[in-house]
């Protein structure tokens, strides 16, 4: 089943716990993590992380926008994240990184921004609970998917099944009802959605309509019936 992941950027600052209530029932919450290096914006960081572990039962999805992930990743495992995505940009020892991050518990997931091929870092996957390819220029919630990066998400989903792993492939940037199904044609099935969330009258109800489209878009592709 695809899994929808509401991105707390899109929800309002001032009323983090009620907004992270206000989707329980999606699979994970997503938190964009930027350090105003890496992209040009700021948001939150381990503190922030420790008190949304607090305030939902949904596991949180640590998506790190920041320079120097080999050191600061950890500490959101520590923080409560049960997934933790740094940028195979800002990493120096990606492979070490992953390994550092399951080895304290949580799930190992690598980024590529829109510009960063996937096929160099084939060798790796077997590293990786999940790959994030952003279908936005990292940085900012509200922007239009880039429908550019469909191939890349077809040639990722071909290297998965080449190998035969258990790796989720999500996809994170405009994604809405217009364009989830693009992205599970092409083999994504996880989506981080905020704008298509937050600025829905009931985020819980856009989080059942993402599924439901997701779910008959994913019934009907090539790469999930095997032929
Ligand atoms: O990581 C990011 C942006 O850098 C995302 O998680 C956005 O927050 C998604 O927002 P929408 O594009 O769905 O509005
Ligand atoms: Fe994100």
């Amino acid at each position: 089943m695809a899994q929808i992941n509401p991105s707390i950027l899109s929800a309002d600052f001032a009323r983090l716990a009620e907004e992270a209530k206000a989707v329980e029932g999606a699979d994970w919450l997503h938190v964009d993590v930027m350090d105003n290096h890496f992209v040009p914006n700021l948001t939150l960081g381990v503190p922030v992380v420790e008190a949304l572990g607090r305030a939902t039962d949904t596991p949180l999805d640590c998506h790190l926008m920041i320079e120097d992930a080999d050191r600061w990743a950890p500490q959101y495992v520590e923080a409560g994240a049960g997934s933790v995505t740094f940028h195979v940009e800002a990493a120096a020892a990606p492979v070490r990184l992953a390994r550092e991050i399951r080895a304290k518990g949580a799930r190992a997931s690598m980024a590529l921004k829109p510009a960063t091929p996937v096929e160099p870092y084939e060798d790796l996957l077997p590293e990786l609970d999940m790959l994030l390819i952003m279908t936005v220029e990292p940085g900012f919630g509200g922007q239009s998917f880039l429908d550019i990066m469909l191939p890349k998400i077809r040639r990722t989903r071909e290297l998965i099944r080449k190998h035969g792993l258990e790796l989720w492939l999500q996809v994170d940037g405009g994604v809405s009802a217009t364009t989830i199904e693009r992205c599970a044609e092409a083999g994504a099935d996880v989506f981080v959605a905020g704008s298509a969330v937050y600025g829905a009258g009931d985020p819980a109800e856009a989080v059942r309509g993402l599924r439901a489209q997701a779910d008959a878009a994913t019934a009907a592709a090539s790469w999930a019936c095997g032929h």
